[in-house]
């Protein structure tokens, strides 16, 4: 047997009890990490393909792995078995940035997992708050664009005439990470003397997504002390938690000020656009709450707030506009969509009129399912032995769910799978909410993602902004059909190059 060949579903269909799933033979001791790649979910995809196999199992190094790779496959693990799939699994490196893992995506599942998690649905990202905040994601766009404008200005009576490209994707991570400021401590920390935040979160996307041989091999943890891994991890952290102090102690003297918010009637602390931090001070100060956190708990969940949707946000809009470039047919469709329905009233497209722009929402949803800025979701811990798919699965396996192949997957996208057709999502009630099994970028079930109604308030008003205000090229010439559209490496999966585009001030 190579080292290469799953056992067929023959062989294991000839054994006595349920079969595991199919499982590539394994090195000692690395067990398949050998075999993972730079692009994991391509990896998964080919061999789920090659094997027949919706559920796969792997061995990295000392733990054990399943690999979900099909819509059915998924439905029974996030459905059918979704109270034993949502625990999760620990990391050293998360335990040590995130307060021993009490952010609300890593913690284990039980009573401050569900606590945590209502407070943040009900107070942090109900469609109530998102709504209320509506103003600081029109500023930021609006920021946005004036931002492109002045660009373009300053290039023309610079150059002559000759226009030069602006970095979108720098641009638009920019406005993610400043609409998350703005909702977690109601101002935005741009650098300079308040230390660089922004570069602080990329050092900690950049440790978090790192590769630890310590979490798969224990024995080899000393090797991360040789690096230095450990040092930078160590240094992250202090300078994070040096950050979150400080915003802490703002909150707490607001507080002081303004005295202990009690709940309106709706059960909402505080008015509806008070910051985060805010309103997580409160669950600490107010012995009154029936659930109290702790000082690190509310810094965890801050830190929740920004590794959530940061990064994922920035990259879902990056990709929406890459696909636009790439495919002027859509551009242009999407353009008289805009520029008809909103007509030259505003310089800015407001969220009042995001609900008229049905062609948006469609190029919204084909985005997310060619490039789901997760492509694996999260990882979850299975709690105990259980049979899925007709596969033993054991307690203590960690469970990874191939999003990005299901959404390729031509048993569920039969139309050209790998094409950018906004228009397949006509006349179908297929949505990205969790309950249809061919789509779930945000993940589903108990666990899925609450910060949906967020992020697609910031991608849709920033996206409907930058088309309707300008078109857009490639520079040098560089017909959009030969836009590069690889991804990077890492827990999200963004453009590999930056995207770099010419912008004609239209509106
Ligand atoms: C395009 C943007 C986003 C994508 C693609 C995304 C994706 C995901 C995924 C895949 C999960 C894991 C789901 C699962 O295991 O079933 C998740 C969980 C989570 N997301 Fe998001 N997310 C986005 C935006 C946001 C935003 C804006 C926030 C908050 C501001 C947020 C906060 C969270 C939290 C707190 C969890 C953990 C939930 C739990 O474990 O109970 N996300 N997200």
């Amino acid at each position: 047997v190579s080292y290469y060949a799953l056992p067929t579903r023959k062989n294991n269909l000839q054994r006595k009890n349920p079969p595991r799933p199919p499982s590539p033979p394994k090195l000692p001791v690395l067990g398949n990490l050998h075999q993972v790649g730079k692009f994991p979910y391509r990896t998964f995809a080919r061999l789920a393909k090659q094997y027949n196999a919706p559920l796969m199992l792997f061995r990295f190094g000392s733990r054990p792995i399943m690999i979900v790779s099909t819509s059915e496959a998924a439905r029974e693990v996030m459905k059918v078995h979704d109270l034993i799939t949502s625990d999760k699994p620990t990391f050293q490196t998360g335990n040590r940035l995130l307060y021993g893992s009490r952010n609300i995506a890593s913690t284990l599942y039980g009573e401050y997992w569900r606590q945590a998690r209502r407070l943040c649905v009900l107070h942090l990202l109900s469609s109530r708050k998102v709504r209320a905040c509506c103003e600081v994601r029109e500023e930021e766009v609006g920021l946005l664009v004036n931002r492109i404008k002045q660009h373009h200005h300053h290039q023309h009576q610079r150059a002559g005439g000759g226009a030069t490209a602006v970095n979108l994707s720098e641009l638009l991570s920019r406005l993610a990470n400043d609409v998350i400021c703005r909702m977690a401590f109601g101002r935005k920390y741009d650098g300079g003397a308040n230390g660089g935040f922004r570069d602080l979160m990329v050092e900690l996307m950049s440790v978090l997504g790192a590769f630890n041989v310590g979490e798969f091999i224990p024995w080899l943890s000393w090797v991360n002390r040789v690096t230095g891994f450990d040092a930078r991890v160590d240094r992250v952290a202090r300078r994070f938690d040096e950050f979150l102090e400080g915003t802490v102690l703002e909150g707490e003297a607001r507080l002081e000020k303004d005295g202990n918010k009690s709940a309106d009637s709706a059960g909402v602390i505080g008015d509806t656009q008070a910051p985060f931090i805010d309103i997580l001070l409160h669950f600490q100060k107010d012995s009154s709450e029936e659930f109290q956190l702790e000082r690190d708990e509310v810094k965890a969940i801050i830190m929740d707030m920004f590794l959530g949707g940061t990064d994922t946000t920035s990259t879902l809009m990056e990709w929406a506009m890459s696909e636009l470039v790439k495919h002027p047919r859509v551009m242009k469709k999407l353009q008289e969509e805009l520029r008809s329905k909103i007509g030259r009233e505003n310089e800015t497209i407001c969220e009042a009129d995001l609900d008229r722009l049905d062609y948006l929402a469609l190029v919204i949803k084909e985005t997310i399912r060619l490039h789901p800025p997760i492509p694996m979701l999260s990882p979850r811990r299975l709690m105990q032995d259980t049979t899925m798919s007709g596969h033993d699965v054991s307690a203590g396996t960690m469970i990874l769910t191939n999003a990005w192949a299901i959404g390729r997957d031509p048993v569920d996208w039969p139309e050209s799978p790998e094409e950018f057709w906004p228009e397949r999502f006509l006349n179908t009630s297929v949505d990205f909410r969790g309950q249809d099994f061919q789509l779930i970028p945000f993940g589903a079930g108990r666990r899925g993602c609450p910060g949906i109604s967020f992020a697609l308030a910031v991608v849709e008003l920033a996206v409907a902004n930058l088309v309707r205000s300008f078109d857009w090229e490639l520079p040098d010439g560089v017909a959009g059909e030969d836009l590069d559209m690889s991804e990077s490496v890492g827990i999200t999966a963004h453009r590999r190059l930056p995207l770099l585009a010419l912008p004609t001030i239209v509106f």
